[in-house]
């Protein structure tokens, strides 16, 4: 089978991106409250109707740069049409994992939800559903009163527009992730659903490396595809080393991945994935935030490689750049700092994920309009730089990389 038929491949961050899956935020945003905001892990809430046209600005530079823009919950609707089954069993584990696993809410939220047209149950169950929407009842008075208090029943899932993180494709195959924290762990059974059932997807030769029932969190915007046989991940808020060594296993002895390149960064809520302090924008360029380097600029990272027999072998090392240079073959690096490493200007424009480009091709990236002095560094650097508007959609804590999730580029030559 050659490289064009499969319907997912990506050995690279830079490859000229074909396809990619994206989802345009909906009601789910506008569910986002003063209080649940800490927890669904925002620090505002968006205005929707200007968070869309931002992301429609997104979707029409890809378009516009040969890029075939699927959207999510397009994909998500089209999956369960397949069969009647399908959507039952779906909605069964969505429902059992938003904590309804029988009783009279369950059966009521069954009968309400299965009685939409597919795309509709798809967005109502992205959006949340509001208490009122049916009638419930408990055997217990005290926990029945204290739910009232909660005005969803079924919690909204407003970080669904960063595709990248629920899952994310390596080479001709997908992690589907299992994720940290509650407020989006549900969010992975739509990737699993489209793969399973999708007919772009399903009966295809697709790998899962590992897929969202795990003991071990690790979530997309940690994994970097740096080349066509070495990753970067973050050790991260989000990502364990253990995860990292599991998926080693799984990508070491069924593909052409040998080396992880797997880097500390701090936990903060700003820097929750590697993608948000280091991406590569071409063949020896990386944008780097300097807040993850010590005085000496140092930092841990660790590379694993396979070793004889099916084992891992794990190094320590402290030199990012030396590392990088080493793995990828690299005669010349160009590490490009966010703000050009100004501290102020750095840490502002990183909290706006200033850092968190997406490579389109070598060289051609799309990043926030808001972060202009990071856009004219890397203009200084070489790189051709897209903008978009941003003033609704940095709210979420996430940037055109998180909001992009490749399921294709076109390999590099040699
Ligand atoms: N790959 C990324 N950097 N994703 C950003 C995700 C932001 C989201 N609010 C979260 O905390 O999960």
């Amino acid at each position: 089978m050659t490289n064009e038929t499969l319907p997912i491949n990506v050995n690279s961050e830079i490859g000229q991106l074909k396809q990619v899956i994206l989802h345009r935020p909906g009601h789910e945003v506008e569910n986002l409250m003063p209080e649940t905001m800490k927890s669904l892990l925002f620090d505002d809430i968006p205005f929707l109707p200007q968070a869309q046209k931002e992301h429609d600005a997104f979707a029409a530079i890809l378009t516009k740069n040969a890029t075939e823009v699927l959207y999510l919950e397009k994909l998500a609707a089209e999956a369960l049409q397949t069969s009647p089954q399908v959507k039952r069993d779906f909605l069964k584990q969505l429902l059992s994992e938003s904590a309804f696993k029988s009783g009279d809410t369950y059966d009521q939220l069954t009968d309400y939800l299965l009685d939409m047209p597919a795309q509709a149950m798809v967005n109502q169950i992205m959006a949340g559903i509001r208490r009122g929407k049916i009638q419930t009842s408990a055997n217990s008075l005290s926990r029945f009163v204290n739910d009232q208090t909660r005005p969803f029943l079924i919690d909204p899932m407003p970080n669904l527009y960063f595709t990248r993180d629920p899952a994310a494709a390596i080479g001709h195959g997908l992690t589907i992730s299992s994720m940290t924290f509650q407020a989006r762990r549900r969010e992975s059974l739509f990737m699993q659903l489209i793969v399973k059932h999708h007919p772009r997807f399903a009966d295809q030769p697709i790998h899962i490396w590992r897929d969202r029932d795990q003991g071990t969190r690790l979530e997309g915007g940690d994994e970097l595809v740096l080349s066509n046989h070495v990753l970067a991940i973050g050790i991260s808020e989000r990502t364990s080393s253990e995860a990292i060594q599991d998926l080693a296993k799984s990508l070491f002895s069924a593909s052409a991945y040998d080396t992880i390149i797997a880097i500390q960064i701090p936990h903060a809520h700003a820097m929750m994935h590697l993608d948000t302090v280091f991406t590569m924008v071409n063949r020896d360029q990386f944008t780097v935030y300097p807040g993850i380097f010590n005085e000496q600029r140092k930092m841990p990272i660790f590379v694993l490689h396979q070793d004889r027999g099916n084992s891992i072998k794990v190094e320590h090392f402290d030199d990012l750049a030396a590392v990088l240079k080493r793995e990828l073959g690299l005669s010349e690096l160009d590490l490009i700092l966010t703000a050009d490493g100004d501290p102020v200007a750095a840490a502002r424009e990183q909290w706006n994920d200033g850092s968190n480009t997406l490579a389109i091709a070598p060289g051609v990236v799309v990043t926030y309009d808001r972060n202009y002095v990071s856009n004219q560094v890397l203009r200084k650097h070489g790189v051709k730089v897209w903008e978009i508007p941003s003033s609704e959609l940095s709210r979420g804590r996430g940037g055109p990389r998180c909001m992009s999730m490749p399921i294709y580029r076109v390999d590099l030559k040699a």
